[in-house]
């Protein structure tokens, strides 16, 4: 009786609860801009238990026990063995655990969504290139330029102080010493960058602040989420600034 309880409990604590306000205002925008479509984004959108995680492994901290794990839990790489990455991915949607700081340890992998490593791709990195992350935290893209190739600089950009130090901590829990030499972190603001150091790299990565949807649709702070609501109109500015 007690155990179910507890589990009935643990349950319930990791069931997000949705924001309605922001909800309401998704269904308005949305089903202006998509249409019918919107009924389909929306049933994923807030069903958390749907959204399919991937996790990236770290060719600095390699670990046959971590891939057996995967492979117990259904995982399969998503590209082939001779990918720059290794990938794991499931058709089950579920959240491989994420793995806790160690200190003085390496972590092994990364959790992220796949479609995220499509910009890194497109970029085709070669070996000494000098490479801009532009908005970098918190380290995403960073981590799997560098699994991709070894460029001559990676300059890793985030303007926000708290993500910076956020991204500062996601790139030493993956990449080691010996490798962060190539990489160098800033603060400025990224629509700056181009003016400041003209001409100074081989490629540039802006994945631009977006309007974090399914973060505010789960948030409990309504004031926070009403706020934020009005800014994401600014947005599509900002973005076009860093691109420019
Ligand atoms: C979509 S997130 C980047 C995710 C990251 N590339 C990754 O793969 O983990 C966008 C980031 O851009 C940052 N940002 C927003 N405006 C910026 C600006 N003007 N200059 C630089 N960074 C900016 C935000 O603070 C946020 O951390």
């Amino acid at each position: 009786m007690m155990i179910m309880m507890l589990e009935t409990k643990s349950e319930t604590k990791l069931q997000k609860r949705i924001c309605q306000v922001v909800l309401d205002q998704f269904d308005k925008q949305y089903s202006k801009e998509l249409g019918e479509s919107w009924n389909s984004v929306r049933e994923v959108l807030i069903a958390p238990q749907c959204w399919q995680y991937a996790a990236l492994l770290n060719k600095f901290s390699n670990s046959s026990e971590v891939e057996d794990n995967l492979h117990l839990k259904g995982y399969h790489l998503l590209f082939p063995e001779t990918s720059s990455f290794k990938c794991y991915i499931r058709s089950i949607p579920g959240r491989f655990p994420a793995q806790r700081h160690r200190a003085g340890k390496l972590k092994e992998y990364y959790l992220l969504n796949a479609a995220s490593l499509l910009a890194v791709m497109a970029l085709e990195v070669e070996n000494g290139e000098k490479v801009l992350d532009m908005c970098a935290a918190p380290g995403g893209k960073s981590i799997a330029t560098l699994q991709c190739a070894w460029p001559g600089l990676l300059l890793s950009n985030e303007c926000d102080n708290l993500r910076l130090h956020w991204l500062k901590q996601t790139l030493e829990s993956f990449i080691p010493e010996s490798v962060m030499n190539i990489v160098t972190l800033s603060q400025w603001d990224g629509r700056q960058i181009g003016n400041l150091q003209p001409e100074r790299f081989d490629k540039v990565l802006v994945d631009a602040p977006c309007s974090n949807d399914r973060s505010w649709l789960f948030s409990s702070d309504i004031q926070q989420a009403t706020l934020r609501l009005a800014q994401r109109k600014l947005l599509s500015a900002v973005q076009i600034e860093l691109l420019r």
